[in-house]
Formats: structure tokens, C-alpha cells, sequence
């Protein structure tokens, strides 16, 4: 196993101000065809780190920062515009509340489909079946045949949670899901980070929770304006964000 597990070199990322659309044909004869909205922001500029097999990093910054940004670029969803994000070894993320489930598929079927997806043979899946759905809770195990649209936001949660930690992936995103547990499935989720952390997986964690932050990272990486403004020991960097954020 590298020591390196992800190394993030000058990476940007660009986004539309306004949403791309193709021009009606009216709009085509009054202001031709290239007055299209093309205005771009860069989300995330000249970001550079890199981070270590087994450690926990916290990502701080206020909202619209881009720290789901960068952690989707980590996770392969966006790809760079300029620089790069490279990972030594398979990614688990739960960056959004329907950790990327599909909706039409039942639950079981999306727990076998995203196993399936993160290496694990039908029988590997078999084997953690139980355990994920008993992590998962009894409101999912009831509803394990419906279409997962049909999910609470905490159910959709809960099953996100139990599969992505049951992978056997070492490197693992969680970006700010916890939010919507009840507290019971908080704590759960608190004891198991722990026992990833202990089995030496490498963790980032996105949250707006000083407890959490502090509870699980070691260091902390904070991002301003899609700059990393500070990168180092978790405690001084929640002092620098929150003095900066101070009258924000
Ligand atoms: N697909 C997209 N297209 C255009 N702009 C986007 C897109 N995704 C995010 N943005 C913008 O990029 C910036 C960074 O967003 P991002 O979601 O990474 O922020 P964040 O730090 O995670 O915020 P929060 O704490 O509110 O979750 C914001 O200005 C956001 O509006």
C-alpha cells in the first residue's frame, strides 16, 4: 500500500454562471447564435495537497467554498479543468443524500448493484447482507423491496452509510450526510468511522460540526473562495476559519 493515498496537484475546477441552454430559433434571428450566457467562475483554483494512508482529514470552509466540489473531483464525478486529483486505491464517497442510488431500483437492488460496482462479488454481497441492513436499520429493512425514491431522507441516509462503510474500499468520502440522521443512527455512524479509522482507512469528512470535526480528524484543510487558505492541525484550523468567519 503507498503512503500516498491521494495527491491533489494545482487542480481547478470551472463552472458556468448560468445554466447552458441551446437558443430558440427566435432568439437565434434577433441576437444570433453565439449570445448564449458563457460567464465561468473557477470553483476550486491552484489546490495543492496531499494525503496520507490511514489519515483524517476534515474539510472546513464556508457555504458555496467548494469543498463538495473537491470532493467530488476526488470521487471521479467532475474532472479537472487544469491540474489533477489522483487516488492510490478505491474511493467510497457518500456525497450526497442519495448516495448515488438510483431511484427506480428497489433498495436490495441498489445494495447489490453498488457493491457490485465497488469490486464485491454476488456472494461477498450475500455474505454482508445482514449486516448492512441490520446497520441500516428497521424503517429500511421494511422497506428493502420498494423503490428507494420512496425513501425518507434519513432512510436514503442510513442505507448510503451502512453500504459505503461495508465496502471494502480504503479510501472514504462523507460529505455532510450525517446532518440528517436522528441522533441513535449518529451515534452508530460515529462508532463505526471509528472502527475505519482503527482498521487504518483514510477518511474525509466534510461537516459544519466543530464536535465531528474534531471527534474524527487530525488535520483540517480549509477552502475560501475555492482557495485553500490553511492546511495542518485540525484545532488551528477551525481557529483560522473561525476567525475569519467571524461577521461573515
Ligand atoms: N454543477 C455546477 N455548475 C455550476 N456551479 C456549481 C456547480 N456545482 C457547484 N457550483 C457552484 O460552485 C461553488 C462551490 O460549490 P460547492 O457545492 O462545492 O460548495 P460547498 O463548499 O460544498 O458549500 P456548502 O457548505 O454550502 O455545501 C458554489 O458557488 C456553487 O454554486
Amino acid at each position: 500500500m503507498p503512503d500516498v493515498m491521494i495527491e491533489v496537484d494545482n487542480l481547478g475546477i470551472e463552472f458556468y454562471r448560468s445554466r447552458r441552454r441551446n437558443l430558440s430559433l427566435r432568439e437565434m434571428v434577433l441576437k444570433g447564435r453565439n449570445t448564449a450566457p458563457t460567464s465561468t467562475f473557477w470553483a476550486l483554483r491552484g489546490v495543492n495537497f496531499t494525503v496520507g494512508h490511514g489519515e483524517a482529514v476534515g474539510l472546513v470552509g464556508s457555504n458555496g467554498t467548494g469543498k463538495s466540489t473537491l470532493l467530488k473531483t476526488i470521487a471521479g464525478v467532475l474532472i479537472p479543468d487544469e491540474g489533477r486529483a489522483k487516488i492510490y486505491g478505491g474511493v467510497a464517497p457518500l456525497i450526497e443524500l442519495t448516495g448515488g442510488f438510483l431511484g427506480e431500483l428497489s433498495a436490495r437492488e441498489n445494495i447489490y448493484l453498488t457493491a457490485g460496482l465497488h469490486g464485491l462479488s454476488r456472494e461477498a454481497v450475500d455474505e454482508r447482507f445482514d449486516e448492512i441492513v441490520d446497520f441500516a436499520g428497521s424503517q429500511v429493512r421494511d422497506g428493502l423491496d420498494m423503490p428507494f425514491r420512496h425513501f425518507s431522507s434519513g432512510m436514503q441516509v442510513r442505507l448510503g452509510f451502512a453500504v459505503i462503510t461495508t465496502l471494502d474500499e480504503p479510501i472514504i468520502l462523507v460529505d455532510e450526510v450525517l446532518a440528517v440522521g436522528d441522533a441513535a443512527f449518529k451515534e452508530k455512524c460515529y462508532k463505526r468511522m471509528e472502527s475505519l479509522l482503527a482498521q487504518n482507512k483514510t477518511l474525509f469528512l466534510v461537516s459544519h460540526s466543530e464536535n465531528d470535526l474534531r471527534r474524527f480528524c487530525t488535520r483540517g484543510i480549509y477552502l475560501r473562495k475555492g482557495e485553500l487558505v490553511a492546511d495542518g492541525d485540525m484545532d488551528q484550523v477551525l481557529k483560522q476559519y473561525n476567525a475569519d468567519a467571524t461577521g461573515d
